[in-house]
């Protein structure tokens, strides 16, 4: 990618178990997460003056969803963000810029779109403005913005606890292909976590590696998302598009991810996934067949310095 591009890809829970609660209401997970193929882009381009104030057009498949220059858009957000942790003496120093972001990931469909944009910004901005923070600031910065924002960072597979922001390597994963199906309707992740039935589900145990795709579909058959069967109640036809996944020539594991309502089936490969996908397309819904997402890197602060 050039220095002024970044890639936000979808975020997927190939399990998802609620495992206690806090008193402030927000749930402690066990999830694997792991990125696909399927992306939104962010391309930046100078804006003019200074004040680090960053801009947003939104083009794309899913623009109709979203607002240019909307200060509730997690792009803009997380702009804001990071100019008040450099303070306003720095700040006023930081060129303006503008963000085009080709919206392709449903928006609110249980794939962190939205959080994939906001990591791949902070990812942006922290490189056209030559700005060093340490790492353990970018995950705060990451988690005020949301549960999902810290694993977007390095968009690396990864084991998700505590609310989301605590991170640890997940087993190294085989070889296989993604399909991504999303209905067409909006899920609010909020309502979806109130309306779980109660009860918390323990922590996974698992492996440092799965070597086949059997071995791991065979340990994946036996977790959970906790959050699918609320999601099916608020969006029934979550049902019908797992009831098509599962026919789908070659599926190996068919499961909702996040709050929903895009779900995902596992296969041998990207090429069986796109096999497949015509076998599932049906009316307005929203198909990605190819393969996980391997190019994600742990993000490192820079040595190096602040711009003049
Ligand atoms: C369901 C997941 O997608 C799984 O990866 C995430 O937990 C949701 O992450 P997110 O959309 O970034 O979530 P946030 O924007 O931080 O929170 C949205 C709302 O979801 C609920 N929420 C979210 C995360 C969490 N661990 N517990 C919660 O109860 C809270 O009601 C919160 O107000
Ligand atoms: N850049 C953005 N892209 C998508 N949604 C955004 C963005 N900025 C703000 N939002 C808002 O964030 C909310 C969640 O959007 P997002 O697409 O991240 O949901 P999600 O896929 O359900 O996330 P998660 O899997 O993290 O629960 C939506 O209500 C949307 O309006």
């Amino acid at each position: 990618m050039s220095p002024l591009r970044e890639l936000a890809h979808a975020k997927i829970n190939l399990y998802l178990h609620v495992t206690g609660r806090r008193d402030d209401g927000y749930h402690l997970l066990d999830s694997l997460a792991v990125f696909a193929g399927a992306a939104d882009e962010l391309r930046l381009e100078q804006g003019a003056g200074r004040g680090g104030h960053v801009g947003l057009r939104v083009e794309g498949t899913f623009a109709p969803g979203l607002r240019d220059d909307c200060a509730d858009n997690l792009i803009v957000r997380a702009g804001a963000l990071l100019r008040a942790h450099v303070g306003p003496d720095m700040a006023h120093r930081l060129p303006n810029v503008d963000i085009v972001l080709r919206k392709e990931l449903p928006v609110a469909s249980g794939i962190g779109g939205g959080s994939a944009d906001a990591a791949a910004a902070l990812r942006l901005l922290l490189k056209a403005w030559g700005l060093s923070i340490s790492r353990a600031d970018l995950m705060a910065l990451a988690t005020r913005l949301g549960a999902d924002v810290p694993v977007c960072l390095d968009q690396m597979p990864a084991r998700m606890e505590g609310i989301g922001e605590e991170l640890t390597p997940a087993p190294v994963l085989p070889p296989c292909g993604m399909m991504l199906v999303n209905c067409g309707q909006s899920v609010s992740t909020p309502q979806v976590f109130r309306s779980r039935a109660p009860g918390f589900t323990p922590r996974a145990g698992l492996p440092a590696r799965w070597s086949t795709l059997a071995d791991m579909v065979r340990d994946l058959s036996a977790q959970t998302n906790d959050l699918q069967d609320a999601a099916c109640a608020i969006c029934p036809e979550i049902t019908t598009v797992l009831d098509a996944l599962h026919a789908a020539p070659g599926c190996r594991l068919a499961r909702m991810s996040g709050s929903g309502a895009t779900c995902f089936a596992l296969f041998d490969s990207p090429e069986a996934a796109q096999a497949a996908a015509p076998a599932v397309r049906h009316g307005n819904w929203w198909v990605w067949a190819g393969d996980l997402c391997r190019t994600g890197a742990r993000l490192e602060p820079r040595a190096d310095s602040l711009p003049a």
